[in-house]
């Protein structure tokens, strides 16, 4: 059988046609590749790095909906969302797992028809009208870390058959900027906090300060702030030691840290004294919470060996801003810390294991007493 020559021209035109458009959409799948790796690489911070999976990407890759599941064992990336952003750790389209489900773990890459099986923590809540998904892998040095997820309405999106190529080497370097991320946030860590108590250093507080001094005036709230001071601290160090003397300070760390609410920022300003910032809240309140720590560190020993407690007692001075006082926000962040020191003054003053407000006029019945005390008179 002879074949027409035209018509053999015309197949193969046909197939050249087909593999050129094919190049031309790698082509384009490659740059817009290209331009998310820029992205993401140029993120500086791990909020932005997240929000350029959840947002961009998702527009990018015409998906209906999208999800990053990180696991987080020490809830270190929710700490971190929390300290960097007003909103906490609540990202749409974020899941946070304290574990990874081994056997969901071992399904993925997923690629097809939506599957009621799946956990739908991955998509909560679930599009309507979800017809395919993948459910992608993201590891690091062979762990499983997380997942990087996406539904859509349309039922050729995900296939079993479609290449997984760009998609998987998106989420790899997802994967390594995630840990360059968090090894940032460590790093920037270790310079802002006290490394035997873990909690914030001076540093940061009193930048911190400043910022919430700020606050005070855009929402029109009071900032409250506490000098804590371990009384007769030098005693402790004296009779048993360095060592018993840092067991206290972390001791006290703790009984005050389960006080507070988790916007408040408890910091160790120096030796054996803290200081806590109270956003949104005013003396009153704030001397309510001193009272409370204050007669926990007094009710809970300090256990030093496997026979001996240590009774430890703690001044407290209180004092407030609010958004009548005048000067800059960094002039009233310097009035609140000057003023809550000079409160912590007069509770050692009179006699320690007190709390004091800066304020003249006895406002609460912790004030009150630690005034009638001041003034000398018994207040049983
Ligand atoms: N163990 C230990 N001691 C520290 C640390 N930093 C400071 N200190 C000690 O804290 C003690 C503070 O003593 P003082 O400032 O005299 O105060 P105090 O004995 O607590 O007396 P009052 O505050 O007046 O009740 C000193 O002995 C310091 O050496 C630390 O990180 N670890």
């Amino acid at each position: 059988m002879s074949i027409d020559p035209h018509a053999e021209i015309k197949i193969l035109r046909k197939q050249l046609q087909s593999l050129m458009d094919e190049a031309r959409l790698n082509e384009k799948k490659w740059r817009r590749l290209d331009q998310f790796e820029k992205q993401l690489i140029g993120t500086r911070t791990l909020p932005e790095l997240i929000q350029v999976i959840l947002d961009d990407y998702k527009t990018a890759c015409e998906t209906d909906a999208i999800t990053l599941v990180l696991c987080d064992p020490e809830h270190e990336i929710r700490r971190i969302l929390e300290r960097s952003q007003a909103g906490g750790a609540e990202m749409p389209g974020l899941v946070l797992l304290e574990k990874l489900d081994a056997d969901d773990a071992r399904r993925y890459p997923y690629l097809g028809p939506f599957d009621a099986e799946l956990p739908r923590a991955i998509f909560d809540p679930w599009p309507a009208d979800c017809r395919s998904m993948i459910l992608l892998p993201l590891m690091r040095q062979g762990e499983p870390i997380g997942s990087l997820n996406m539904a859509s309405s349309r039922a050729e999106r995900f296939t079993a058959d479609s290449s997984t190529d760009f998609i998987e080497r998106l989420a790899n370097i997802f994967s390594i900027c995630l840990e360059n991320s968090l090894n940032h946030e460590r790093l920037k860590l270790v310079g802002l906090t006290d490394p035997l108590t873990g909690i914030f250093n001076r540093r940061y507080l009193e930048t911190r300060c400043q910022e919430e001094a700020e606050n005070v005036r855009r929402h029109h709230t009071p900032l409250s702030c506490m000098f804590l001071d371990i009384d007769r601290f030098k005693r402790i160090n004296d009779s048993h030691g360095h060592g018993t003397g840092d067991r206290v300070l972390c001791h006290v760390t703790g009984l005050i840290k389960a006080q507070l609410r988790s916007n408040d920022v408890l910091s160790r300003y120096g030796g054996e004294e803290f200081v806590v910032l109270l956003p949104h809240t005013g003396l009153r309140h704030a001397c309510e919470i001193a009272e409370r720590i204050r007669r926990t560190v007094d009710a809970q020993p300090c256990r030093i060996d496997a026979d001996n407690e240590l009774k430890v007692t703690i001044s407290i001075g209180v004092a407030q801003v609010t958004d009548q006082q005048e000067g800059d926000d960094r002039t009233l962040a310097q009035r609140l810390l000057a003023a809550a020191d000079e409160a912590l003054y007069l509770a050692k003053e009179s006699g320690r294991n007190k709390v004091v407000s800066d304020d003249n006029r006895p406002v609460s019945v912790t004030a009150k007493r630690s005034l009638i005390k001041l003034l000398g008179f018994n207040s049983a």
